[in-house]
């Protein structure tokens, strides 16, 4: 079966709701009116008491069930809340008060049923909150036998735990008719069930014992049942329902004085013996030297005479009595027996091997280190499948894992995949120098250094690798901030959008992040003592060399994937690119240029065709008006804001750069039967509604509108504006505390009181206290219910911050709203 929620939404099953849809208090009311159909008490009742009534719901139920004018009363330990047709009171159902209460509200009359729902303050000890409830039942039924008329029913909860047997029983005597049932409404979790006794039998007089918890459930309290139990409460008399253990029949026991000086287990021998022999018919050595004993009294002779007579502090004398016997004896005692354990626990232990206990050390270093980067691999590789399944669920773009791949931790500037690669070479050519100044540095400090292991320095050299990354992101968002800054000056100064342009080799997006090779400056600037150049190789490998990234961006979209021109610049060297900065003459050279060129002048006959919808003024003078255009409307952040988002804008940027349409061809397309259509004169209105439809309705293709799809698609998988910040407020805060860590493990390692070792463990600790997050300070909610209702201040046992709340009050506040609001 399986397990019902009761928390949560859990609770707020489908009585719940319907309890608040119907007005009900609590769901509770439901399990009376499931009662109600069952066996019809109310309808015939004409007074009724209810028994623990807050917040009220049976009383509702009450009122609608029971004919008009009919007497019901509530009481409760919380106030409940005014029901018309209700008296309801505030009082404690096990005082005297309550009971003179309810007198004087029933007057001389008596009650035809008597509800009780009640549940005591349920904590965790649920042994105890099961007695209590019975106690309560009890004592709710003590009220019934008071105030029910001859043949009247009692309805009661009860919760099935130890004492439900007895109850059942009680009940079966006080009422012809006793049924237990569970109704729907009560949760499968909770052990509630409902006895409705039907049929008061009115006794003239009732056994008070029937009604007394102590009496009542008395054999339940007598748990005791182990020898202890009755040597130390002798008082409790347990009755062998087990029967006597096999082939002991005999109820009288007697065991030898000196069996039970020697026994190991005093307590059982006193437990299930009659009488403890001190005199024999054969002489016993033993028994004479305990007779001889002067502790050995004649209060002591008469006790071990009758053991089954004894009480506590009797059974306490005779083992007192045992020891004395033992220590005369020579035999171990508690006493006697300590000085000897500790003896055997000592135990030798040889100091171990200065140099097995390094190496042991370091076995488990190393066990440890593997471990993780098994772990990590293994996230990593679950990352990756869940990445590959929500691209093919169609839930990501293609591009978020690049992007993400590139920022995790194989990204491109990993330091370590670096070591591996061909391109080193280039940098060990390079400005690598300084690399190498900073790893000799490193050694000298220690860092890794031959006074080490491998793996004591592999993880500082991992730590380090992560910092470095970490300060690559960093410096490569101030860069890109930084390039496209002067990307913008530049193209404010020539006052033309370079595009596509074959020549340039810088970066023209605020995405992109990389830098080229002819950079200047900026070249210079050290992150963390790593040139720049090493990252200026690595771009120079995967990027597209002849164009910007952006444009590279674009291009790579499949609708351009077999345009022979763009593949073939796309597979040249920078060098090569250089090279044909002279005239072409080739005829591969022409087709490579071509593209260029075609794009070039497909910007701009985009950039045209939007004009040309607005305005046929701004075509005749196309690219002057154009040039206006782009100052006044399309130049925000110094860049034309042309961006290709419809299906046809993208087949008419394909046709262009595979050649299938010219500048010419879209310049002359504008020109029809509208493009110099007379406006003056004409109203606001006209001119508006013909402008929506005089645009000709361009051609598309299938492959250009799949493109914008993708590109769409692309751009709502994007983190929002808010996620971004986040993320790299997350990173600027990491950056920085990499850096404190840098500085300090830069001084631990100048440190000249130190050994090697010394200084590599403080590193380590200081990168593993890094790493530790914070804990969240919690806040501790307190339900002002039971023991906390009412209280001001601190509720008891409640540490730390804390905040009280009364759920109830809040259902409540919203059930009042739904309720006004239906009215
Ligand atoms: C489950 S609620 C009763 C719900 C109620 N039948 C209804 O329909 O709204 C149990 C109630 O028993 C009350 N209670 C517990 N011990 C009590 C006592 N000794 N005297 C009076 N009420 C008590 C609690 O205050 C609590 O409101």
């Amino acid at each position: 079966m399986g397990f019902q929620k009761k928390t949560g939404k859990g609770r707020l099953d489908k009585y719940y709701r319907l309890a608040k849809e119907k007005g009900y208090r609590a769901r509770a009311a439901f399990k009376l009116l499931q009662l109600n159909k069952k066996y019809g008490f109310l309808q015939d009742s004409k007074v009724v008491i209810d028994l623990c009534a807050a917040p009220g719901s049976w009383c509702q139920v009450a009122v609608e069930a029971m004919p008009r004018g009919s007497l019901i009363v509530g009481v409760d330990l919380s106030p409940i809340k005014p029901i018309p047709g209700v008296i309801s009171f505030q009082s404690d159902i096990t005082t005297d008060k309550c009971r003179a209460e309810l007198r004087r509200h029933l007057k001389t009359w008596k009650a035809d049923t008597v509800l009780h729902d009640g549940a005591p303050n349920v904590g965790t000890a649920w042994i105890q909150d099961s007695f209590n409830q019975a106690e309560l039942t009890l004592q709710s039924l003590k009220l019934a036998c008071e105030f029910l008329v001859e043949g009247g029913t009692f309805c009661t909860k009860v919760f099935r735990s130890a004492q439900y047997n007895q109850l059942l029983w009680i009940f079966g005597q006080l009422f012809d008719k006793v049924d237990a049932t569970k109704p729907p409404s009560s949760r499968n979790v909770s052990a509630e069930i409902f006895c409705v006794c039907r049929g008061f039998k009115a006794p003239k007089h009732i056994d008070p014992r029937f009604l007394d918890p102590r009496t009542a459930f008395a054999d339940l309290k007598e748990t005791a049942s182990t020898d202890e139990a009755r040597v130390y409460k002798p008082e409790l008399k347990k009755r062998k329902r087990g029967g006597y253990e096999e082939g002991d029949y005999t109820l009288y026991k007697e065991v030898l004085a000196s069996e039970f000086v020697e026994s190991g287990d005093p307590i059982a021998i006193l437990a299930n013996t009659n009488r403890l022999v001190l005199e024999t018919l054969e002489p016993s050595l033993s028994l004479s030297a305990l007779n001889k004993m002067p502790a050995t009294t004649l209060e002591i002779r008469q006790y071990c005479a009758d053991l089954k007579v004894l009480g506590r502090t009797e059974f306490k004398k005779l083992l007192k009595w045992r020891i004395l016997a033992r220590e005369a004896f020579g035999l171990p005692t508690k006493k006697t027996s300590k000085p000897a354990a500790v003896e055997e626990e000592v135990v030798e232990v040889e100091p171990m091997d200065e140099e097995l206990k390094i190496q042991e050390e370091l076995q488990a270093m190393r066990d440890k280190d593997s471990a993780k980067r098994k772990r990590d691999k293994r996230k990593e590789n679950e990352r990756r499948t869940k990445e590959i399944r929500r691209l093919q669920m169609h839930m990501t773009a293609p591009m978020d894992i690049g992007i993400e791949s590139a920022s995790g931790q194989e990204g491109m500037f990993r330091l370590k995949s670096l070591e591996t690669d061909t391109v080193v070479n280039k940098v060990a050519r390079g400005r690598m120098t300084v690399l190498t100044q900073q790893q000799k540095n490193d050694q000298s400090s220690g860092i890794g250094s031959s006074g080490e292991t491998d793996d004591e320095s592999d993880d500082l050299n991992d730590a380090l690798e992560r910092e470095l990354d970490q300060h690559w992101d960093t410096y490569q968002e101030r860069r890109a901030n930084y390039e496209a800054r002067l990307k913008r000056q530049k193209q404010e100064g020539d006052g033309e959008w370079g595009g596509v342009s074959a020549d340039e080799q810088e970066s023209s997006d605020d995405d992109l992040v990389e830098e080229s090779d002819d950079e200047d400056d900026e070249d210079e600037e050290e992150v963390n003592g790593v040139p720049q150049r090493l990252l200026t190789d690595l771009d120079s490998t995967t990027g597209s060399p002849g164009l910007s990234k952006r444009a590279a961006k674009f291009f790579n979209q499949d609708i351009f994937k077999n345009i022979a021109g763009l593949e073939l610049s796309d597979s040249e060297s920078v060098a090569d690119e250089a090279t044909t900065e002279a005239p072409a003459t080739s005829t591969s050279d022409i087709k490579t240029a071509r593209p260029e060129k075609s794009l070039r002048t497909g910007s701009e006959g985009i950039a045209k065709e939007n004009i040309s919808a607005k305005d046929e003024k701004e075509a005749e003078t196309e690219t002057q008006e154009a040039d206006d255009w782009e100052h006044d409307r399309g130049r925000s952040n110094g860049r034309p804001n042309i961006d290709i988002i419809t299906a046809e804008a993208m087949t008419l940027a394909h046709q262009l750069a595979t050649g299938q349409k010219s500048t010419h061809d879209l310049i002359d397309e504008n020109f029809d039967k509208y493009a110099f259509r007379d406006r003056d004169g004409l109203p606001d209105w006209f001119i508006e509604d013909e402008s929506k439809h005089e645009r000709k309705q361009k051609p598309i293709t299938k492959e250009a509108a799949q493109a914008i799809k993708e590109r769409t698609r692309a751009l709502n998988a994007r983190p929002i504006k808010k996620v971004r910040e986040a993320q790299a407020r997350k990173k600027f805060k990491a950056a920085q505390r990499l850096e404190k860590l840098r500085k300090k493990s830069d001084l631990l390692a100048n440190e000249e009181g130190m050994t090697e070792k010394e200084k590599a463990e403080s590193i380590a600790k200081l990168i593993s206290k890094a790493k530790k997050k914070a804990p969240k300070r919690s806040v501790k909610v307190v339900v002002a219910r039971g023991v906390n209702r009412g209280i001001q201040g601190r509720p008891k046992g409640v540490k730390g911050r804390y905040k009280i709340v009364d759920a109830r009050m809040k259902k409540e506040m919203r059930a009042q709203k739904r309720i006004a609001k239906r009215k």
